[in-house]
This record gives structure tokens, sequence and C-alpha cells, in this order.
């Protein structure tokens, strides 16, 4: 397989995605040599000047190791440079002869380690060159100097193009995949130095109004001024990300529940004291949680989510701190007991029988997924499971288009779009489940947050109004559920 034919962000994970427009470039034209391997050995990217150098017309590289391409003395020059790289250098090479059937040629072989921003050895490439040996030495002076200024550009193009993949656009704050980067690699730290970390969930209040009133620049504005006043006011060891719309999210390491609710009210307080230019006044509430020993990242998040959500319903502008959680030695007892578990409210009806139904049961099948994951159940009992969840939420979105369309709800159509995404999304990662590189935990996590708690529990509530005979039309207040009102957070 050549460059121009597989796909160059499968080649070496993330750490070579950012590159790829460059390689894209290269890999196909060049007159140099040009391959990626793994750290597993094989060779995951080509192009046809190495495939000509190291394979027999018709074979190609990928998938391939040097020692069933080159015979025993060039492959231990070229292990040779591989230790140098594992070893910590950048670069090494060796002089090596290459090519079949009598038509051998001598040839300058650069390896170059392939490092991910944090300096960690991703993979690695070669750059091969073939040169006139009575030239050599001149030759492969220049060939390395090239291949070095190369490399060096090549380097700092990914750190820069990582550092765009990791930055939401609009705001400058780190964007959701870099937050869940730093998410595991703070939790890797506190399970290894036992460093207290906490999490703050920061939502603008009421901020649809905002757009809605002065529209959606001003908007943007203001998210721009919160995350500047945020910056500002954390320290440099905390980092702040948006996780999505007007949600933001601060990791703070080695900071126990305290003092990240003392930092998390400091913010609120200059957020609140803060001039917005146009809106003049906003305000943010906040949900802190300190990371339990034993807490997955799900758990975590929901009890900061279940925290702002408390500070959402408890009026807003305020900061609501996450109860403690005794240590649990695997994290199922708590996980079982507690939210994550999806409890269901009268508040959450909308008194439509066909869609309070179809809400109740995807809460339910959410809730047997999780136990069937907490019980470790067999992978196939899983997958049924999950097979009835999926055809549950297609059932569900066709019976309530039904419903809201004959109710007249003007945005049915964008609903449909909605319920389309989630069915795409909802079946590409069930085919990563049944594939093996999506764990039950990730299915649960999408049915749990993005088709309950953020569609069923958040965009379906704007057709709720629809379907209520006029006369009956409130849910009668007495339980003011998170949801039962225009104050709901979600
Ligand atoms: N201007 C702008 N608006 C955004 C952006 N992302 C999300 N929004 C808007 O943010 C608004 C969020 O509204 P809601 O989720 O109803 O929340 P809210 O009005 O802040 O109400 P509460 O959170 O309950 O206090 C929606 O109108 C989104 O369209 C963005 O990047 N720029």
């Amino acid at each position: 397989m050549t460059a121009d034919t597989m796909p160059v962000d499968d080649v070496v994970g993330n750490a070579l995605v950012p590159i790829s427009g460059l390689l894209r470039l290269l890999l196909p034209t060049s007159a140099v040599g040009f391959a990626i391997k793994g750290l597993d050995g094989r060779y995951r990217l080509a192009n046809p000047t190495i495939e000509e150098l190291l394979c027999r017309p018709g074979e190609h590289l990928a998938g391939r190791s040097e020692d069933e391409l080159v015979p025993p003395p060039t492959c231990s020059l070229l292990a040779e440079c591989d230790r140098q790289i594992l070893a910590g250098e950048t670069s090494a090479s060796a002089w090596v002869e290459l090519g079949h059937s009598g038509q051998r040629r001598h040839c300058a072989w650069l390896k170059m380690a392939i490092l991910a921003p944090d300096r960690t050895l991703q993979a690695i490439a070669s750059l091969v060159e073939p040169a006139i040996p009575q030239q050599a030495s001149a030759a492969i002076q220049e060939t390395l100097r090239r291949l070095q200024d190369a490399n060096r550009d090549l380097q700092q193009m990914v750190v820069e193009l990582e550092q765009v993949a990791s930055t939401d656009r609009l705001t400058g704050a780190w964007n959701r995949r870099r937050i869940e980067e730093g998410v595991q690699s703070e939790m890797e730290r506190m399970v290894r130095y036992g460093h207290p970390l906490c999490l703050l969930l920061i939502d603008v209040d009421h901020f649809k109004p905002i757009n809605d009133q002065h529209g959606h620049a001003v908007g943007d504005a203001v998210l721009q001024r919160l995350v500047a006043l945020l910056q500002a006011a954390l320290r440099k060891v905390d980092s702040l990300g948006r996780w999505g719309g007007e949600e933001f999210l601060v990791l703070c390491p080695n900071t126990a529940r305290a003092t990240a609710a003392a930092a998390a009210e400091r913010l609120r307080q200059e957020v609140a004291d803060a001039h917005f230019a146009t809106v003049g006044r906003v305000s943010v509430s906040i949900g802190v949680a300190e990371c339990a020993a034993g807490e997955s990242w799900q758990e975590w998040f929901a009890r900061a989510d279940a925290a702002l959500y408390r500070a959402k319903n408890g009026g807003r502008n305020q900061v609501q701190v996450a109860p403690e959680v005794a240590c649990h030695a695997n994290g199922k007892d708590y996980v079982a007991a507690d939210f994550v578990q999806l409890v269901w409210r009268s508040a959450y009806e909308c008194g439509n029988e066909i869609v309070d139904h179809g809400h109740r049961q995807l809460f339910a099948d959410a809730n047997r997924l999780l136990s069937a994951i907490l019980a470790d159940q067999p992978a196939d009992e899983i997958g049924t499971i999950v097979d009835r969840l999926l055809s549950d939420v297609v059932a569900h979105f066709r019976e309530e288009e039904a419903v809201f369309t004959a109710a007249g709800f003007p945005a049915a159509g964008e609903h449909v779009l909605l319920h389309q995404a989630l069915t795409a999304e909802a079946h590409r990662l069930l085919d990563h489940y049944r594939g093996g590189t999506r764990a039950a935990g990730d299915v649960f996590q999408f049915l749990a947050y993005e088709v309950v708690t953020k569609h069923l529990l958040g965009a379906d509530r704007l057709f709720f109004d629809f379907l209520r005979p006029p006369a009956t039309a409130m849910n009668p207040g007495s339980e003011v559920g998170p949801l039962a009102s225009p104050d709901a957070r979600r």
C-alpha cells in the first residue's frame, strides 16, 4: 500500500494526524524514500521510492518488518539506528546496500524519531536516498543535512498543528479532545502520586437570551471575554477547556475539594463583577467535584455535572460542591448506588403517553446496560442489551417524530435531523464496539450523556409545549424537577 492509497491518518494513531497534510504532499512525489514504522517494528506507510528499494515488484512495505526485507547485516545496522532512537536520539543514520536481483545500490538511510508533543516516541520515520559510492562521503553529509532540516521542520509542524488541533477556535481554551487527554494524564498522576484532583464545570447562566437579544456575534464575544477572565483568575497549572457551547471545564491538579470550591467561588465572583460589552452583567454557575479513588472519568464528571445542575436549580450564579465519596476499591458499589443510574422523575414527563413511555424505556435500557457493564457480564450479553437499546432508540425516534409532527412543532424538520445524527453516531459507535475498538462503557456514556441527558432531557423539551393540551398546560409545579421549568439547566 502506498501513500496515496492509504489513509495517512491511520498511520500511527493520533500522533501523526496533524501532519497528514504534509505527508500527503511529501510522499507520492518524493525522490527520497520515505516510510514510517510503528513501535511494533512494522511499517505503516511507505512511498513508492522506498518500496522500490526494499520490496520486490508488486510487493508493499506496509505491515512488514525490516528483518523480512533486508539481509541480516543490513538489518543489524538498521536495528542499531532504532536502538539509538529508543535511547532518546532524535535521529540516527547508516550506510546500507539495498536493492534486488543484482541491482544493489548504496544508500544513506536516516531514521528519525516522531515525537508526540509531550516528547514521547510515537513512531520512527525513515528517509532513504541512493548515492553513488565514490561520492559517498559528500553525498551522505548533504543528504543528512537536508533530511535533518526536514526532520526539524516536521517536528515543528507537529507541535504547531497539534496546538491548533487542541484549541477551541472561538475562545482559545483547550478543546474537548485536549481536555480528555488532560483528564487522562491527570487521573494517572493522581493514582501514581496520590495528589488530590478537582474538576470545575462552569456554565454561563441564561446564555440563550444573550444570543437571542443581541445576536450570535455578541454571544461569541461574551464567551471570549469569559475565557479571558477565567484564564487570568486561574493558576498556571489549572487547565481551562471548552466542553461545548457555553459550558467550560477546569481541571485543578493537586487541589483538594475545599480549595477547589474556594477557587470556583473566586471565578464566579470575578465573572459576576465584570462588565461585558453590550450585555453588561453575566453570571456563571459552577459544579465542583474532587476525583475519588477508584472513580472513573464518567463517574467523576457526572458528580460535577450533578453539582452544576444543583447550582442551576438553586437559582444560578452560585457554586455547588459534590459531596465527598468514600473510596471504593473498584468503583462499582458507588456507581451502582448513585446517580449514574439514571433516575426517572415525573418532572421529565411531557404529558404525551407515547413520548413519555419511550423516554422511560430508554432510561431503563441505559440502566440495564450500566448494570451489565458493572456486573462484568459476558460480551455477548452486553451486545444483546446494546442491540436492544439501539432498536429502542430508533423506534422511539420514529414514534416521537410522528407525534411532534402531528402536533405542529415548527422545528420538526430540524429535530428529525438531530435524531438522524444521533442514530448515525449510535450505529458508528456500535460498529466500533462490535469491532472491539470501543468499550461498552463508551456506548453507555454516549447513551447517558448524548441521548438521555442532552437529547431527551434537553432538546426534546423544545416540543413539549406543543404537545400539552392548553387546559393542562403545565406540569403542576408541585414537583419542580430539574427540567420542569424553563429555568432548567438542560
Ligand atoms: N454565540 C454563541 N452561542 C452559542 C455557542 N455555543 C452554544 N451557544 C448557545 O448557547 C445557548 C445555550 O442555551 P441553553 O442551553 O438553553 O442555556 P442557557 O440559556 O444558558 O440557560 P441556563 O444554562 O439554564 O442558565 C444556546 O442558545 C446555544 O445556541 C457559541 O459558540 N456561540
